[in-house]
């Protein structure tokens, strides 16, 4: 029996994984947690200081990691860079495409260009990667590919640019899964709700502290999320553990999608939350209720 469900060091090693926007936030995340499954790493982003910073801290961890700016909305940029490590590496493992962004603003005050923008940055930026490094290595190889996607894609007042994006992405997903599953591609898509990154610093602090506050009471478990809860689900999908799952979209957002969630329940559940934990308790192995009554468990 070969069970391969944990990751461990050495998970990815000999493999390259490129990771677009890893000079910050849940990139930067991605990146570290992949270099230190073993992973050459490749980042991609628009300024070179923020990818040389985090190519320095993977470096100064003992992982090994280059960076290429490039803005992967650029076609011909996005050709050339593919290449270039094609050609340094010889294949190409894993693809994680979570450049992307916005600025928040109603849809009667978005301009074209700025949507044209978003759009470009959010859903073809990712399709000219995937398509790139699919046609130069994983048509041939196999691999796999996670799109960091978000929770508006089901409509977000504000968001109205990206969530079209986001929607177009998880659409994507599903159609590259079905065309690049007979050349051993899978590719599966990441949606995040709220979460702590300094990508938050670009939108306006009046607006999130009006805003932060009542999205955690939307959450079912009632908290915002962090990069390392977005990063490990990333390298899960990436690696041979989810060596069955394609097409999928994974929600990563404290429960706050589920159809029926409304912040009436919390009481509901945090009751059913204990007495389920007690049913539990009563039924464990012996040595683990010992342990536990120690504290060390
Ligand atoms: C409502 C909920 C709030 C909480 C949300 C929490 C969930 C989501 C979180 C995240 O996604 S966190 C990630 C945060 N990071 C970013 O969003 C990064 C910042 N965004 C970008 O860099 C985007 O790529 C960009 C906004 C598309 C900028 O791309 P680009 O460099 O091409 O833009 P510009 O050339 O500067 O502008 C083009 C065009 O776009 C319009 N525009 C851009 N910024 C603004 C803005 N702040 N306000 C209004 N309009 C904007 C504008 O039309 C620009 O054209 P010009 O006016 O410059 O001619
Ligand atoms: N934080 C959150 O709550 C959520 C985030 N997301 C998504 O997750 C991803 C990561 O977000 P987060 O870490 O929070 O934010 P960041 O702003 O820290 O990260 C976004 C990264 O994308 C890069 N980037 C943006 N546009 C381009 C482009 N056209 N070409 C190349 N690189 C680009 C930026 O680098 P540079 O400036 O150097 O170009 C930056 O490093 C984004 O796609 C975001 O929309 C989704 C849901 C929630």
């Amino acid at each position: 029996m070969r069970y391969h469900s944990q990751l461990r060091p050495g998970s990815f090693s000999e493999q390259t994984h490129i990771v677009t926007g890893g000079g910050s936030g849940i990139g930067r995340c991605i990146a570290h947690e992949l270099a230190s499954l073993g992973a050459r790493v490749f980042l991609i982003g628009r300024k070179l200081d923020k990818l040389e910073r985090v190519a320095g801290e993977i470096a100064s961890d003992g992982g090994e990691c280059s960076f290429y700016s490039l803005d992967i909305r650029d076609e011909q940029g996005v050709k050339d860079t593919v290449a270039k490590i094609v050609q340094a590496q010889g294949r190409i493992q894993g693809l994680v495409n979570n450049a992307g962004g916005q600025f928040p603003s109603a849809l009667e005050h978005i301009p074209a260009k700025g949507f044209d923008a978003v759009l470009r940055s959010n859903l073809l930026g990712g399709f000219l990667m995937a398509r790139e490094v699919y046609v130069q290595s994983m048509k041939t190889h196999g691999g796999s590919i996670v799109n960091i996607t978000a929770d508006n894609a089901g409509g977000m007042p504000m968001m109205g640019h990206s969530g079209a994006a986001r929607a177009g992405v998880e659409n994507l997903t599903e159609t590259a899964a079905l065309e690049w599953a007979a050349s051993g591609v899978r590719v599966n898509a990441v949606a995040p709700g709220y979460v702590l990154t300094s990508g938050l610093d670009t939108y306006d602090p009046e607006f999130l502290r009006e805003l932060l506050p009542g999205f955690r009471e939307s959450i079912p478990l009632y908290r915002l999320g962090e990069e390392a809860e977005v990063s490990g689900a990333v390298c899960f999908l990436l690696s041979d553990a989810a060596g069955y799952i394609t097409g999928q979209t994974l929600r990563i957002d404290g429960g706050s999608s589920l159809k029926h969630h409304s912040p009436l329940w919390r009481p509901v559940a945090a009751n059913s939350v204990k007495r389920f934990n007690g049913f539990h308790r009563k039924r464990r192995p012996k040595v683990v209720a010992a342990l536990e009554a120690e504290g060390k468990l």
